[in-house]
């Protein structure tokens, strides 16, 4: 696949990330390579994958363009999306077509820099799409030369952990104001109606998971609203 054309093919789609990590009920490679192919069925444009047997199983069932990461954590580094170069070698080995990167100003583990890691995935002919957590973030990284940015560790640093529940509109808005790099909607996406919102929000594309791949979850929210006592009572 040109790696070139995917972000112009991505422009208003639905990407769905298929990630389930050890100790859930569906994790393995095998229900991720089902799931992936679910959302093909429902017509998702791109996939977004963690894990090099998951995304390795994945390219198998389906030709649609693959956000790979790896999630690992470190010792003495809070990072954990693609944290090292390490994690980037296995991804670029798996084939994927875009690397997602921890692109926040947290400190890497090995001393290593996103000045470096961005343009040795480039070099292979892969795009970097910056997971950021904060507008300064995300304008920092497209400084870098990234080429897309996404929400996705919103809520999720040190500094952004609010105990927030729903998707970060606002970062997307102020994102796409000051950019004209895609910028992807992530994190906490629940309804049809949300993704949606965020595309008239100026969002490049939508990356959603949970709601569509995590069904334990998915039904804790059901048994949940049907326990929420009724406001009129
Ligand atoms: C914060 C973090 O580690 N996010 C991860 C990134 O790959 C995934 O666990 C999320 O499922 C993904 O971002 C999609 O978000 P949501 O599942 O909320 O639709």
């Amino acid at each position: 696949m040109d790696n070139s054309k995917i972000l112009g093919k991505l422009k208003g789609k639905l990407i769905v990330s298929c990630q389930a990590l050890e100790g859930e009920p569906f994790h393995g490679a095998e229900m991720m390579a089902k799931m992936a192919l679910a959302a093909e069925q429902g017509g998702a444009e791109g996939i977004r994958s963690n894990g090099y047997e998951d995304i390795v199983a994945i390219r198998k069932v389906t030709k649609l363009p693959i956000i790979g990461l790896i999630k690992r954590r470190y010792e003495n580094s809070s990072v954990y999306i693609t944290p090292t170069k390490r994690e980037i070698d296995a991804l670029l080995k798996a084939g994927v077509n875009v690397i997602a990167l921890d692109c926040t100003k947290r400190k890497r583990p090995n001393g290593e820099k996103l000045q470096d890691l961005i343009p040795y995935i480039q070099n292979h002919n892969t795009l970097v799409l910056a997971d950021i957590s904060t507008i300064d973030e995300g304008l920092d990284a497209l400084d870098l030369g990234v080429d897309c940015v996404s929400t996705t560790l919103s809520g999720y640093t040190e500094y952004t952990n609010t105990g927030r529940t729903k998707p970060d509109f606002k970062l997307v808005e102020e994102l796409t104001k000051q950019t004209r790099c895609p910028v992807f909607a992530e994190g906490r996406i629940n309804t049809p109606q949300e993704a949606k919102q965020m595309l008239e929000k100026g969002a490049h594309a939508v990356i959603v998971g949970t709601a569509i791949t995590r069904p334990q979850l998915i039904t804790k929210a059901f048994v949940e609203g049907i326990n929420e006592k009724s406001l009129k009572a």
